[in-house]
C-alpha cells in the first residue's frame, strides 16, 4: 500500500465516525424540531447558534482552524433548520417575507392590450424587446430617459416598462439596478435580444469621409475593438442608439455616423457601410419587464431579490450557504454601491424556482432572516427563445 492509500484509508475511517455522528445529530434536531412545532417556537435561534459556534471554536487555538469551524457549522446548522422547516410553519415575523406575502395578495393577472414604455426612440433595441414580449401590435412609446420610464409607472401612464438589465458583452447596466431598488416595483417577465451593430451613415457617404461617430455608450463600448481601428473618430455617446441614427438622419452631417441596429437604419433611411461592429458576435442583451403591481405568470421559474446584508464579514458567505443548503440554483450575482454608506452594497440574486411552490416559504424565511433587509423583486418565466 502506497503512503497516500494508507492515508485515505484513514480518512475513510474518521469519516465513518463523522457521518455517524452528522446522522445522529440530524435526528437530535428534528426532534427539536418537532419540539418546537407543539410549542409554536421558531426554527431560528440566532443566539443560540452564536453560542455553538463560540463553544466549537475555542476547541482549538488555531486561528485558521477556527474559522473553518465556524464556516462548518454554519452549514450544519443551515441543514438542521431547513429539516426542522419541514415541520414548522412561522408566521409574518420576517419582514422580507411578509413583503412578500402582502405583495402575492396584491398580484394581478396580467393587463391585457398593455400600455408599454421603454427608453429610446422607435427603432432602437428595447421596441424591439417590447415588440419580441408583447407582439408586434404592441402599444408603446419612448422615453428620453430611464428615470422617465419609471416615472411613466409612478404616474399610472404605463402598465408596463421594458428595461434592459444587462448586455453578454459588458455586463450589467447600473441604473437599471438602481431605479430598481429606488422603486418598489415588480419584474413579471423578461426577454432577449440579439445585437447586431452596424455603422450607418446617409446614403452615398464613404468610410473616408466620417470624423464623428454617435451611439449610446452601450454600442460605443460593444463596438470598441472596431473603434479602436478608427481612432481619429470622435465617439459620442447619445441618449440611445436610434437616436443617433435619428440624428444623423436629420442633420445631413456627411461627416456623421451613427452605430444602431438594421432596424434602425431602414427606419431612418440611413446606409449601412459595416455589419456586425460589435466585438462578440453573440451579443445579447437581457430586458426585464417591470410593472408597478406585482403579478404571477404561468411559468415562473426565476426569482430576483434585493439583499442589504449586515456589514460584517462573512455575511455574503452565509446567504450563499442558504442557497447550497437549500439546493437553488443562482443565477446572477450584482452588487451595487449604497449611496452615503461607502463600502456597503445591495445584492441583487438571481436564482431559479416558484416562489408559491411547498417549502418555499421556508427558503425565504432564512434569506429573510440572515438579511438585514430583503426584497423579492419578481418570480417570473425565465427567457425561452433561441440565441
Ligand atoms: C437545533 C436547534 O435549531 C436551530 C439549529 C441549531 C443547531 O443545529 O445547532 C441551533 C439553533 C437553531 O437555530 C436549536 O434550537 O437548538
Amino acid at each position: 500500500m502506497t503512503q497516500l492509500e494508507q492515508y485515505r484509508r484513514e480518512i475513510d475511517r474518521i469519516d465513518r465516525e463523522l457521518v455517524a455522528l452528522f446522522l445522529e445529530r440530524m435526528a437530535v434536531t428534528g426532534q427539536v424540531g418537532v419540539y418546537k412545532q407543539q410549542r409554536g417556537i421558531p426554527v431560528l435561534d440566532a443566539q443560540r447558534e452564536k453560542e455553538v459556534i463560540a463553544a466549537k471554536t475555542a476547541m482549538t487555538d488555531d486561528p485558521a482552524r477556527k474559522a473553518d469551524l465556524a464556516h462548518l457549522y454554519e452549514a450544519i446548522m443551515a441543514i438542521s433548520r431547513r429539516q426542522q422547516r419541514q415541520l414548522v410553519k412561522e408566521g409574518l415575523e420576517d419582514p422580507g417575507y411578509a413583503a412578500w406575502v402582502s405583495d402575492m395578495a396584491r398580484a394581478r393577472a396580467p393587463v391585457q392590450n398593455p400600455r408599454v414604455v421603454y427608453q429610446g426612440e422607435p427603432g432602437c433595441y428595447s421596441e424591439e424587446a417590447a415588440v419580441g414580449f408583447f407582439g408586434a401590435e404592441v402599444n408603446s412609446r419612448g422615453c428620453p430617459w430611464f428615470s422617465d420610464v419609471f416615472q411613466a409607472l409612478e404616474a399610472g401612464e404605463a402598465d408596463y416598462a421594458v428595461l434592459p438589465i444587462e448586455n453578454s458583452s459588458t455586463g450589467s447596466i447600473r441604473q437599471v439596478y438602481d431605479l430598481l431598488a429606488q422603486y418598489r416595483y415588480s419584474i413579471v417577465g423578461e426577454y432577449e435580444v440579439k445585437v447586431e451593430h452596424c455603422l450607418m451613415a446617409l446614403p452615398g457617404v464613404a468610410m473616408e469621409e466620417i470624423r464623428t461617430v454617435y451611439s449610446h455608450e452601450q454600442g460605443l463600448m460593444q463596438s470598441e475593438r472596431f473603434l479602436d481601428a478608427h481612432r481619429d473618430w470622435t465617439r459620442v455617446p447619445t441618449l440611445d442608439t436610434a437616436g443617433s441614427a435619428k440624428q444623423v438622419s436629420e442633420t445631413g452631417d456627411r461627416t456623421a455616423a451613427a452605430i444602431c441596429s438594421r432596424r434602425a437604419a431602414a427606419l431612418y433611411g440611413l446606409h449601412i457601410l459595416v455589419e456586425g461592429t460589435n466585438y462578440n458576435s453573440a451579443n445579447h442583451t437581457r430586458f426585464v419587464v417591470v410593472s408597478p403591481v406585482p403579478e404571477l405568470r404561468q411559468g415562473r421559474d426565476k426569482i430576483s431579490a434585493l439583499f442589504h446584508l449586515p456589514h460584517q464579514s462573512g455575511s455574503l458567505h452565509e446567504i450563499l450557504t442558504i442557497f447550497a443548503v437549500q439546493g437553488l440554483n443562482l443565477l446572477k450575482l450584482e452588487s451595487r454601491p449604497i449611496p452615503g454608506r461607502s463600502w456597503e452594497y445591495l445584492f441583487f440574486l438571481e436564482f431559479s424556482g416558484d416562489l408559491t411552490a411547498p417549502g418555499m416559504d421556508g427558503v425565504l424565511h432564512e434569506l429573510s432572516q440572515l438579511a438585514s433587509e430583503m426584497r423579492i423583486l419578481g418570480n417570473f418565466p425565465s427567457y425561452e427563445g433561441v440565441r
